[in-house]
């Protein structure tokens, strides 16, 4: 079947600019645990920890691309609320990190003012975990899309965790105790929104940032999302490709491993033309160890041969390590080799 996405309706992404070298892992061979696949997954996770995952031929990707191309319809709604209703949802009244957050302002040419915002959505709330925080009615609305789709987001990444298990020769299962969905946890789906804006260095430095959990699946429909190579330091965009979604590893899997997987800087600059004149709706889903589940280097298999690190870690727990990387003093790049690059302490360095 092929899959049915909304990509054609933007403006296509600029040519000319340098991209990033990102494989593409095929879902439908990690589930047939085809070892060649598992092997190229493996490597992309420790070089450079960003990878497509490509949804063709799989019946769990094809519903992932077609709730996705749902909800990219409610984030739209969901950002062309009246102001006034967003804010009766803001982290501020609700929850520290849960909620809606205005992350800028930018005056446009007609004079009117645009915001940069997103809208975290908690998946203990969509599955029924925990009373659920308030929400706008159309959330409401789609509740139950939203819930499966933190379902099919799980069973996509849980998939993925049994690979990294096997290539890191740990007993099976052993990332999948620390990630069960029943538990409370900080996995959430996010709605992102960046008006149309030019690119102010100090700003975009700011976000810069590694994703704080496990694994991270994002739906893009429009450029502007870079990741900083390993090797040369050079900002390179990431390319959306139709019928994949871009996948990459948070600091919680570096942690786990001492270093031995990649979570990789990243950062979100205006789209270039022909695609600078529009919003730029991308749809994220985070996941994230249990919250009383404590970041530290897990034992056995290949992780043992990983050396000593040179600093010694706060050794926090999810939760905690969420709140003040997001919130408090530990805002910034989490580093492949332990440590934080720290950053200005704006409101975009979050993830
Ligand atoms: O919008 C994007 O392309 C990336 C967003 C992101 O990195 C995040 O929300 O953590
Ligand atoms: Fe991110």
């Amino acid at each position: 079947m092929e899959l049915k996405t909304s990509h054609h309706l933007y403006p296509p992404f600029p040519e000319g600019l340098t991209t990033a070298p990102l494989v593409s892992i095929s879902l439908s061979k990690l589930e047939a645990d085809d070892a060649a696949e598992s092997h190229a997954f493996f490597k992309a996770s420790k070089e450079l920890g960003f990878f497509y995952l490509s949804m063709e031929g799989s019946a769990l990707g094809e519903k992932l691309v077609s709730q996705a191309e749902q909800l990219h319809l409610v984030q739209k709604e969901f950002h062309s609320l009246p102001n006034h209703e967003k804010d009766k949802f803001a982290r501020e009244k609700l929850d520290p990190f849960f909620g809606y957050r205005i992350l800028g302002k930018r005056e446009m040419e007609d004079g009117t003012i645009q915001r940069d915002e997103n809208y975290n959505m908690r998946k203990d709330d969509l599955i029924g975990n925990c009373k659920p925080l308030p929400c706008p009615d159309l959330i409401k609305q789609n509740w139950a899309l939203l819930g499966n789709y933190a379902r099919t987001c799980r069973a996509a990444i849980d998939l993925m965790f049994t690979h990294l298990e096997k290539n890191l020769e740990l007993p099976l299962g052993t990332l999948a105790k620390l990630h069960r969905i029943e538990e409370r946890s900080g996995d959430h789906v996010r709605f992102n929104k960046g008006a149309p804006g030019q690119f102010d260095e100090e700003r975009v430095k700011g976000g810069e940032h590694t994703d704080f959990g496990s694994l991270t699946i994002l739906f893009n429909w429009l450029g502007g999302l870079q990741i900083r190579l390993p090797e040369t330091n050079e900002w390179v965009y990431v390319r959306p490709i139709p019928g994949s979604a871009v996948v990459n590893l948070g600091d919680a899997l570096v942690r786990f491993t001492a270093g031995l997987l990649r979570s990789n800087v990243h950062r979100v600059v205006p789209p270039m033309a022909p695609q600078d004149k529009i919003d730029r709706h991308s749809l994220v889903f985070f996941s994230r160890p249990e919250d009383s589940v404590v970041l530290r280097r897990l034992k056995g298999g290949l992780i043992d041969k990983q050396p000593k690190l040179q600093k010694e870690e706060l050794e926090l727990t999810a939760e905690e390590w969420i709140l003040r990387r997001s919130l408090g003093d530990l805002k910034g790049v989490y580093t492949h080799q332990g440590g934080l690059e720290l950053r200005l302490p704006l409101v975009k360095g979050e993830a």
